[in-house]
């Protein structure tokens, strides 16, 4: 099957180095989500990917692997998204790691269902952040990136990535407003119904990730508070 992101209005992302009960994520899975992505930025191992994977396919939710290492690729997928980091400082984020997973999977890859992702870290405090060594962009910075996704780099999604910390409604709106085709993705913080409506207002779709581990009840419900709009 051929999925699209342009009808997709909210994900759950799960973390394959995180615990989630079968209870927990089977209702995930039929929560009326329009997709699963599996990904994470520490310790994710093939093993963790394989078994949530596996957990899911028992669902008939599409589920996509946002690939964080290389280590840890596998089939499988209905799709896949593949983050560059356009405010890290290491060249290593946004070019050589995906070289390196060109010579490896080049004949692997399906690019019906591949799907690039500008990322824009804006938490200091994130994993990601750390990690990719990003720098912090203010508002002007952020709305050349997203310009840049779409004219320079052409990348289908442009992700304003709040990981853990809830971002500001305003500057998605600004970010919005650059884009005509590039999709935009926001996610981080969203931890009840008015903070899901209040960023799908301006975002193309937004991502729950840490609520589903701190209130499963809250985080089901952000499906409906989204599905509900317009
Ligand atoms: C075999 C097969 C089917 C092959 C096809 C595979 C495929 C499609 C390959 C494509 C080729 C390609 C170019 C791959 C690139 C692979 C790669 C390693 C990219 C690097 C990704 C990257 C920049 C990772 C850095 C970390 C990061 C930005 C992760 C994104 C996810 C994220 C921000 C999660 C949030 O963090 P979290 O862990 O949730 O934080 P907390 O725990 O604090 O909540
Ligand atoms: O975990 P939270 O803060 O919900 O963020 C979701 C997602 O953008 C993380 O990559
Ligand atoms: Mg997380």
């Amino acid at each position: 099957m051929r999925y699209s992101i342009d009808n997709w209005d909210h994900l759950f992302k799960v973390d394959p180095a995180k615990e989630i009960s079968d209870e927990d994520l089977d209702a995930i899975c039929e929560s009326g989500t329009d997709a699963v992505v599996v990904g994470g930025t520490d310790d994710v191992t093939l093993d963790g990917v394989l078994d949530l994977l596996s957990r899911i396919r028992q669902h008939t939710v599409p589920c996509i692997l946002e690939v964080s290492n290389l280590e840890s690729i596998t089939p499988g997928f209905d799709f896949y998204f593949i983050p560059m980091v356009m405010n890290s400082t290491e060249k290593k984020w946004m070019m050589d790691i995906h070289h390196a997973a060109i010579k490896e999977y080049r004949d692997s890859i399906d690019w019906d269902k591949t799907l690039v992702e500008g990322y824009c870290i804006m938490n200091e405090d994130a994993k990601a952040f750390k990690k990719t060594k990003s720098e912090m962009p203010d508002s002007e910075d952020v709305a050349a990136y997203a310009y840049m996704a779409e004219h320079i780099y052409h990348f289908p999604v442009f992700y304003m990535e709040y990981s853990g910390e809830y971002g500001d409604p305003e500057l998605v709106k600004t970010v919005k407003e650059q884009l005509t085709d590039t999709k935009l993705i926001y996610g981080g913080g969203i931890e009840n119904n008015f903070k899901a409506r209040e960023m799908k207002e301006n975002a193309d779709t937004i991502v729950v990730g840490n609520l589903i581990y701190s209130d499963i009840n809250k985080a089901l419900k952000t499906v409906k508070a989204v599905k509900e709009m317009e």
